[in-house]
């Protein structure tokens, strides 16, 4: 079975407030996207990417993909007004250039610091049982508040699981949940949310707290603290924490 790895790039990330697309911006050596790509440019398991990207930026991505030696990347789309249209443009592509029964990974642009063991349990997980998605468990107490300032009800955390990407899905089930819920008229905010919507069960794999989403300026900090620790040759690195 093949596998393509589809990098959603289409969001604008207007809560990091800058003028540049946070997937775009420049951290340390290269762009946030480059990393993204090199990770699954890196795995063994992943034969192809694809990246969805907002509408003008396609040759950007190109060249940062022949920059940063990207040879698996075989396809640049534009992406949609949600998140969910953007799988969808991607997922098209795919469907074009490989057969129904490729394992497809959906993954966030916006996640550069993406560990190998997490896209490998991702791939073991969704060709066992059809679909993956990594998750990590919640440290902090949940509370629940509608109007942002009070709350009345705690969540219960021990059952409560931060989900990330890559989520593994198989092509022809992948476009027949997407086909159902436009049909529907809904709009899932994320693959793993579309599955459950489809009255499915999502397979849970191993996420890391270092699969850091890039969303607010923190994150940024966060990331750049991530490679720093990284590079230290003098630490030793553990890439199977049992937090992660
Ligand atoms: C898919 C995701 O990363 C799972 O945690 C998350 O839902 C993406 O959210 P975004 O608002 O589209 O960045």
């Amino acid at each position: 079975m093949r596998t393509v790895a589809i990098i959603t790039a289409g969001g604008r990330g207007n809560r990091m407030g800058q003028d540049l697309p946070k997937q775009f911006l420049p951290i340390e050596d290269k762009p946030a996207i480059a990393y993204t790509m090199e990770s699954l440019q890196k795995s063994p398991l992943v034969d192809a990417i694809i990246v969805v990207c907002i509408a003008g930026w396609e040759t950007v991505v190109q060249a940062y993909a022949n920059q940063f030696g990207i040879t698996k990347l075989v396809g640049i789309c534009e992406g949609g007004a949600t998140n969910h249209e953007s799988i969808e443009n991607g997922t098209r592509l795919a469907a074009q250039k490989f057969p129904p029964d490729t394992l497809v990974l959906v993954h966030d642009a916006a996640r550069p610091n993406l560990p190998q063991f997490v896209i490998e349990d991702s791939v073991r997980v969704a060709t066992q049982y059809g679909n993956s998605v990594p998750v990590i468990p919640t440290a902090e107490v949940l509370l629940e508040s509608e109007d942002g300032s009070t709350s009345a009800r705690v969540i219960e955390r021990s059952t409560a699981k931060r989900t990330q990407t890559p989520q593994g899905f198989i092509l022809s089930d992948l476009q027949q949940m997407q086909a159902e819920v436009d049909q529907r008229g809904i709009q899932p905010k994320a693959p793993c949310e579309m599955v459950v919507l489809c009255g499915k069960t999502m397979h849970l794999s191993r996420g890391s707290e270092k699969n850091i989403k890039l969303t607010t300026l923190e994150d940024i900090d966060i990331f750049r603290a991530l490679l720093h620790a990284q590079r230290s040759p003098w630490l030793k690195q553990s890439s199977t924490n049992s937090q992660e």
